[in-house]
């Protein structure tokens, strides 16, 4: 259903599905998946690697969540592929999170179109039956700092402007109770009610201490220490460790998926209000302003 939601987006978007249906694949050599989305396949490794290419900070724009929900689910049926690495095209940049020009000036039928594919990433990623890494080679706010509370493993470049955390507050908006749960299911309650609170960004040593990443290793290291963490979770018997991934955190995603049109409904109120609007335009003005 969801799958079928997402093509239909893809579709208007005039991404072509026969290059995407090929990008996946399970050939060992290099190809691109699409736009957006690069996946590098090593078929003999059972290992793919996901690559963000959505410049210029791989914001998550309705297109490219629903070309990486594609890709992951692509992967997900493939059985060749039992571990994927999350990773930046553009060290620098992990993801920015949301995309702040889908929430801004758009109507309540885009708001909540774009609200949906933002869970159905989360949930595809979050229970996913594969072992998923971030390698995070960049800067990772919000949305983007989501995605990599919902792998399995993190592992942080140590570069101190590669900051990460939920830091909704600071744009004056609230991060869904689904956002709160995985922070806190990761650091714990008091941890995450400070950070949630204050909209904390955690510079790398901060962040592996209050284990918003399991490691923090030299930029030129990142992929190989992600790939050698996934090699020993490979030696675990896939079922053994997907039920207990399952049981750890099921009714976390249930708690969502029993509630995700109210869920929407909730987003699509919340972004319509006029304040948020105008905090959401002072945050992309202020954004603009750094620069000049
Ligand atoms: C009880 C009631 C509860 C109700 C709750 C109900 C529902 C919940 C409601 C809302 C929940 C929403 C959850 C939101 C999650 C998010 O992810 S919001 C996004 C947060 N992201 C950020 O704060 C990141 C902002 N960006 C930056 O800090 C920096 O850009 C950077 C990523 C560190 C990169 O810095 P730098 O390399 O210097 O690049 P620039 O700043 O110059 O940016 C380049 C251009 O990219 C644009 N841009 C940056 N971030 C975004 C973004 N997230 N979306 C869209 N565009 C972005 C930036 O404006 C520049 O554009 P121009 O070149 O100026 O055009």
């Amino acid at each position: 259903m969801a799958l079928v939601a997402a093509r239909g987006t893809l579709l208007r978007a005039g991404v072509r599905l026969g290059t995407e249906a090929a990008a996946c694949g399970r050939n060992g050599t290099r190809r691109s998946a699409s736009h957006r989305v690069l996946v590098e396949p090593d078929a003999a490794a059972g290992i793919a690697t996901i690559k963000f290419k959505n410049p210029p900070v791989n914001s998550l724009t309705l297109e490219f969540l629903t070309e990486l929900i594609i890709c992951l689910e692509k992967l997900e049926n493939d059985k060749t592929f039992r571990g994927v690495i999350l990773t930046s095209n553009s060290p620098g940049i992990f993801s920015a999170g949301l995309d702040l020009r889908e929430m801004c000036g758009k109507n309540p039928a885009h708001y909540a179109e774009y609200w949906r594919a933002v869970q159905e990433l989360w949930l595809k990623l979050y229970v996913s039956n594969m072992i998923l890494v971030a390698a995070i080679n960049g800067a990772s706010p919000a949305g983007g700092c989501l995605m990599s509370l919902s792998c399995d493993y993190r592992v942080l470049a140590d570069n101190p402007r590669y900051k990460v955390g939920l830091n909704e507050t600071l744009l004056g908006i609230v991060a869904p109770f689904w956002f709160r749960d995985t922070l806190v299911n990761t650091i714990g309650h008091r941890a995450s009610e400070r950070a949630l609170q204050l909209g904390l960004l955690f510079p790398p040593a901060e962040a592996l201490q209050v284990g918003m990443v399991d490691q923090v290793v030299p930029e030129d290291q990142v992929h190989s220490t992600a790939l050698s963490v996934i090699t020993q979770w490979l030696a675990i018997p896939d079922h053994a460790r997907q039920l207990t991934k399952s049981m750890m955190r099921k009714a976390t995603t249930d708690n969502l998926i029993k509630q995700r049109e109210a869920d929407i409904q909730n987003f699509v109120s919340f972004i319509s209000r006029d304040s948020i609007q105008k905090s959401l335009q002072m945050y992309i003005e202020k954004l603009k302003q750094k620069k000049s």
